[in-house]
């Protein structure tokens, strides 16, 4: 089932186009890497999405689905959140109920019970009392995955979750995401397509155009045929990438 489809969608910055021209189409059950090189436009296209940044053209979202309603998911690129703020990481947790017009000192006991759930299963249920500037970039990380989580989203869209995060949190990250994937479709914008290849099902080139492939088994010629000058270096069975700068 389409989940949001864009038409014809344009971003430009001060007169500087972004995106040109998307159209694309997200699923019900997509677990998509969406990659392309620095500045291609990745995050223009999920902020696009979002409603979070002016677009022409149109974006379309099924039935239950919402940018309003905590149906979507997000998890920003970190340097975006503001680290001063003095809340707490639960604190943090709740917020990813606001959506909903609730007040924190309105959450009931099965949201609390969910937090607590959330925040165990990332490893930083310890940590919930602790103002978000007394924690490092990777149990942030955690903490706004657990936000992106507490409304339930049938849409979980995650932009470089893996920086600040270690390579053991990174796997079980994966493995987390590839098990919510049941329930959720899930889009995350990654620079190492060499690690997500083995997770996603699909994938999103992004460099000013968009192209959608639907394997996560993807060749440089596909790649430089699509306008998405990543080279694949392959390590064994691994390929890994490297982002041309243009
Ligand atoms: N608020 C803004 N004002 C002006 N230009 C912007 C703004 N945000 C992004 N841009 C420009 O738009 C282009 C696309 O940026 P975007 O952040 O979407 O790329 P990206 O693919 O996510 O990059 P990266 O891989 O570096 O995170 C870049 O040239 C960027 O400099």
């Amino acid at each position: 089932m389409k989940l949001v489809s864009l038409h014809n969608v344009s971003v430009s910055y001060e007169g500087i186009p972004a995106l040109r021209d998307v159209t694309l189409d997200l699923f019900s059950d997509d677990f998509t890497g969406i990659i392309g090189p620095n500045g291609g436009g990745k995050t223009t296209l999920v902020k696009a999405i979002l409603g979070m940044v002016p677009y022409s053209g149109r974006i379309e979202f099924a039935d239950g689905i919402s940018i309003h309603d905590g149906t979507i998911g997000y998890l920003p690129q970190q340097n975006n959140f503001d680290r001063q703020f003095p809340i707490s990481v639960a604190e943090v947790v709740y917020s990813g109920l606001q959506s909903r017009k609730r007040l924190v000192f309105r959450i009931s006991s099965d949201e609390r019970k969910k937090a607590d759930e959330l925040m165990a299963m990332a490893g930083i249920a310890p940590l919930s009392g602790k103002p978000i500037g007394a924690i490092s970039g990777g149990e942030m990380q955690r903490a706004l995955l657990c936000r992106a989580l507490i409304s339930d989203p049938k849409l979980l869209i995650l932009d470089e979750p893996t920086n600040f995060v270690d390579n053991k949190f990174e796997k079980e990250l994966y493995e987390i995401l590839a098990s919510l994937n049941d329930r959720m479709a899930i889009v995350m914008v990654s620079h190492d397509l060499g690690t997500i290849t083995s997770y996603v099902k699909s994938i999103v080139c992004v460099n000013r155009t968009v192209h959608r492939h639907n394997t996560n088994n993807i060749t440089p010629e596909q790649l430089a045929n699509y306008n998405c000058p990543i080279q694949l270096i392959t390590h064994g069975d691994v390929p890994h990438t490297v982002l041309k700068r243009h």
